[in-house]
């Protein structure tokens, strides 16, 4: 079933911002919009004519009417055009978030000023929004002029916009999402800016040139409402309406004398629509000033693994090795968590291995010893990205594998060029603890398309005889498991089926 997600904002009569493009975009990611309106604009391409607001009563009305039938995992806010309805929707809320069962996660889009330049809020709001909106606000996507609005902190460079998010985060929102829209900053880039009470990203592409950017704001807002109703992280919500915004405005058209509204399109298939997530060492990171760490060796490009990976065993022991080797399966991984003195001499047996099956054996985590042994590859985790020498294993030859777990990591992977990428996990697993990691196939058949040209890719994660078909039809080309085949009643025979499933 469809997950729920309310608008509450303002009607567009032009139909491409407001409610109108909120309902859409929400669409275009397979939830139900519910919504309440907040105002009945008069607007063309051209600008807006007239603002009428609702009456309180009515606004209440259409939430109570929600409410009693049709709850929303995420609520999405924009438009409120006046004190009063400040107060009602802040009321409101809180009541959602201390009585309903599931409390509804809140996305704010702080709607000031049209793109036109119009203003759509009465001068006395921000006081009431502080007072009574913004502790209740988990998620607030200002654009340039609306962050400086509500904080008094004119966006000059990264610092600012740094500055600006901690303000907010003192006004009690626990997620900021600066929009870089308007800021052109670095020439000719689009770069926005997310910052959650434990970590900060920036995210960054070339700007798409066309004049019809009517809605954006909007759309960006309600794709990550969205997104989050789905069930991704808000690092993913945010990457995935980046790119539907980018898409969007690829293919925007005139409707109209003036700015014509973002295209509504689909869940972004194509790659070139996504962001880059900005990592110390790139060419936006040097222009935005970041500083490299002290050890950083950024390395991109590895060595290729000359096609799919096929079956991929994951094992704990060189007597697991030999025997998946033996058995015919093509990639091993040594993958040893409780390391005893024997660690060095296992690895080097394992290597030793797979020169004499002619198969690929991946070192997890061991990339110094992997190096000094010369295995065929090393598998790595996102937080090894952050202190293994990439150098080094690149120089080495050595391939490089790495996890990823949405949306967000697959990306910051694509930076560094791996040898191949995988996803996970994708089912429940008792293997290793993935809690809040589990992706399921609809997310891996959105990741596997947008890399399956660019990297061979590995499905892992609770993947055994009843479900690999499943996901081998989201087309990865490779499965990783450990239980389906070191807990089976007979492995030899496991490996077979498994690669028979594999069309192996
Ligand atoms: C093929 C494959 N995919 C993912 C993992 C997980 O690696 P990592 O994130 O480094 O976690 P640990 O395995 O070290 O717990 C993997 N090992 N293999
Ligand atoms: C190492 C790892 N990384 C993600 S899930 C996982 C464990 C997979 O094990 P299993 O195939 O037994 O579920
Ligand atoms: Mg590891």
């Amino acid at each position: 079933m469809a997950e729920v997600v309310w608008s509450i904002a303002g009607s567009d009569s032009g139909g491409g911002a407001g409610i109108q493009a909120d309902i859409k975009a929400m669409q275009s990611f397979g939830v139900h919009a519910c919504t309440a309106i907040t105002a009945l604009t008069a607007q063309n391409s051209l600008g807006v004519e007239a603002i009428n607001s609702i009456a309180t009563n009515v606004i209440e009305s259409q939430l109570q009417a929600l409410a009693i039938d049709m709850p929303a995992k995420v609520i999405k806010i924009g438009m409120l055009a006046n004190v009063q309805q400040i107060q009602l929707v802040a009321e409101h809320i809180s009541h959602y978030k201390q009585k309903w069962a599931k409390p509804p996660v809140i996305v704010y889009d702080p709607v000031a000023i049209a793109t036109s330049g119009d203003k759509l809020t009465e001068e006395d709001t921000v006081d009431a929004l502080k007072t009574h909106l913004l502790p209740l606000v988990d998620v607030i996507t200002p654009n340039t002029h609306e962050t400086q609005l509500l904080t008094g902190v004119y966006l000059i460079g990264p610092s600012a916009v740094r500055e600006a998010a901690k303000k907010l985060h003192e006004m009690g929102v626990a997620s900021v999402v600066i929009k870089g829209g308007h800021w052109d900053y670095p020439k000719g880039y689009c770069v926005d800016y997310c910052a959650t009470q434990e970590h900060e990203y920036w995210l960054g592409n070339e700007s798409i040139k066309t004049p019809h950017t009517h809605g954006t704001g909007c759309s960006l807002s309600s794709a990550i409402a969205a997104c989050l109703a789905k069930g991704y992280p808000l690092k993913d919500a945010f990457i995935l309406g980046k790119a539907y915004i980018n898409q969007g405005l690829h293919v925007a058209r005139r409707f109209g004398e003036g700015i014509g509204p973002v295209a509504q399109t689909s869940f972004p298939e194509d790659l070139t629509y996504y962001p880059q997530v900005i990592e110390p060492g790139s060419w936006l990171a040097d222009e935005l000033d970041f500083e490299p760490p002290s050890e950083f060796n950024f390395a991109a490009g590895f060595a290729d693994t000359g096609g799919e990976l096929g079956l991929y065993a994951v094992v704990d022991s060189v007597d697991w090795v030999e025997k998946c080797l033996a058995a015919g399966v093509p990639t091993v991984q040594l993958r040893v968590k409780e390391p005893d003195d024997n660690l060095e001499a296992d690895i080097q047996t394992a290597i030793t291995l797979g020169t004499k099956y002619q198969a690929r054996v991946f070192i997890n985590d061991y990339w110094q010893l992997a190096i000094k042994h010369g295995a065929y590859g090393v598998h790595l985790g996102q937080e090894d990205l952050d202190d293994a020498d990439l150098q080094a294993i690149q120089q080495a030859g050595l391939r490089l594998g790495v996890s990823t777990h949405g949306f967000y990591e697959m990306l910051r992977a694509h930076n560094y060029r791996p040898s191949y990428l995988a996803f996970g996990a994708i089912f429940e697993t008792t293997t290793k603890d993935m809690s809040g990691q589990i992706q399921g196939l609809e997310k891996l058949s959105h990741f596997v398309p947008l890399m399956r040209h660019h990297y061979p890719t590995v499905a892992i994660g609770g993947i055994d005889l009843s479900t690999i078909s499943e996901v081998v039809a989201t087309g990865v080309g490779s499965v990783a498991v450990v239980r389906a085949i070191t807990q089976s009643q007979a492995h030899q025979l496991a490996i077979t089926q498994l690669q028979a499933q594999l069309g192996l």
